[in-house]
């Protein structure tokens, strides 16, 4: 760690962080960075912190005078800025981020990812603190091809496709499509947050993940989550294959996603963190072009990978078809296709994703079965003796 430079050369000094939403999926693999490779401190804030436990306990671990945790609720907790305030950098990763609860839960999710995360800007704001904010890839909604005929050659142009932050629209479904509260909650505390940078000065940097999966994302339904809950993509296939039923197609699967290996994407969080002067005023696309595949491709992978991890043959019939009404309710809607413009992030931080689609899903599914397996089986076993 001694004598670690930034990307011009400068040494890095240790800061301290408050890292909001720290207990989440990203912030629990960025705290486990930050504690392992760096000698920065966090301010971790959550309402939980299960998936940080094993970086807070015990006391004789070898960070653990730079991490704290603090069991706060943004929403209404005077202790916040008090934090900010402690802290050189915010990052704030606090949201409600599952589809499932976008046209179900609209309230609050418009609440959870814009009105509870004006504070955070305020604060940074007005104490001169620097805020790495996330926001999402699917400010971008829909691309522009989606509108083209069907058969349109412009369909194969990257012209209608490919997402660039400084060029390309945001382009949502009507406002009775519920499913677009989330990214449109995103998309307006993206435009306070870049006007508090061109009125006030704040210094900001915005993150747009496209699709980071790895271990600890989200739940599994009836072991570690409600049984009824619907997590993103990667748990409700992971979760299908450990009970060994059909992963289920929305809408025949035909929707296109770039999934991102969750240790690339943390690569560039930390460059953001230690390359202030190359990140700030920056909004960074953060995902893996080269990962690109229709849901049903990705389905098709992960039945494979598990299949080779857990050593068990694949069930007969491995998909069905589910119509999104179904599975999500009314006033869902979908993003067609995600293919992230590298050009920002690599001229700013010379980052690059390096780890292939089926890597990933390999050491993803490898955790999936030692982690759930056996109380999958002892959840299913209780279920057929009763
Ligand atoms: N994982 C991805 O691929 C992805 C993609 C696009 C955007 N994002 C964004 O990145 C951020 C983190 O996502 P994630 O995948 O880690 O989600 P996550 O749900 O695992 O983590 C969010 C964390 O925020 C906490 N939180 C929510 N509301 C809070 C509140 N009021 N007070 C305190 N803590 C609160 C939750 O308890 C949770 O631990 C989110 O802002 C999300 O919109 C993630
Ligand atoms: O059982 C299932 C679950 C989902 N699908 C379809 O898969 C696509 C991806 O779904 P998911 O990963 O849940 O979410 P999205 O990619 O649509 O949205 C996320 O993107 C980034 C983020 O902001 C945070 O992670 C979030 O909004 C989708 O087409 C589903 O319909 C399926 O077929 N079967």
């Amino acid at each position: 760690m001694a004598g670690k430079v930034d990307l011009d050369g400068n040494p890095i000094k240790p800061i301290t962080i408050c890292m909001i939403g720290a207990g989440g999926f990203i912030g629990s693999h960025l705290c486990e960075k930050l504690m392992a490779e760096t000698p920065h401190k966090v301010l971790a804030v959550d309402v939980c912190n299960d998936k940080i436990k094993h970086l807070l306990e015990p006391a004789s671990l070898a960070w653990a005078d730079r991490i704290q945790f603090h069991r706060i609720n943004i929403k209404n907790d005077s202790r916040l800025e008090g934090l900010i305030k402690m802290a050189d950098l915010t990052i704030n990763l606090a949201a409600i981020c599952t589809p499932a609860d976008y046209n179900t839960r609209p309230l609050d999710t418009i609440y959870s990812n814009f009105i509870d995360a004006l504070p955070v800007v305020k604060y940074c704001s007005e104490n001169g603190k620097r805020l790495i904010h996330f926001s999402t890839c699917e400010v971008y909604g829909k691309t522009i091809g989606a509108f083209l005929p069907k058969n349109s050659p412009l369909r194969q142009d990257p012209t209608y496709y490919v997402l660039m932050e400084d060029a390309s629209p945001c382009i949502f479904g009507p406002i009775e499509k519920q499913r677009w509260s989330y990214a449109c909650a995103k998309q307006l505390i993206e435009r306070l947050i870049y006007a508090e940078g061109a009125e006030n000065g704040l210094e900001f940097t915005i993150v747009r993940p496209f699709n980071w999966i790895g271990p600890r994302m989200d739940f599994i339904p009836g072991i570690d989550g409600p049984s009824e809950g619907v997590p993103r993509v990667l748990a409700c296939f992971s979760n299908n294959l450990l009970r060994r039923e059909p992963l289920k197609l929305v809408d025949g699967g035909e929707s296109q996603r770039t999934f991102i290996y969750i240790k690339d994407a943390i690569e560039a969080v930390l460059l953001m963190i230690e390359n202030p002067a190359r990140a700030n005023g920056h909004i960074f696309n953060v995902g893996n072009p080269n990962n690109e595949v229709t849901v049903r491709q990705l389905a098709e992978m992960m039945t494979q990978v598990y299949s080779k991890v857990s050593g068990e043959s694949s069930i007969e019939t491995p998909t069905i078809d589910v119509s999104s009404k179904e599975f999500y309710g009314e006033g869902y809607d979908d993003s067609d296709k995600r293919i992230p413009d590298m050009t920002i992030i690599n001229k700013q931080l010379g980052w690059n994703p390096k780890t292939s689609l089926w890597d990933l899903l390999e050491s993803t599914l490898t955790y999936q079965h030692r982690t759930y397996a056996e109380a999958i089986k002892q959840a299913m076993s209780k279920t057929t003796a009763n």
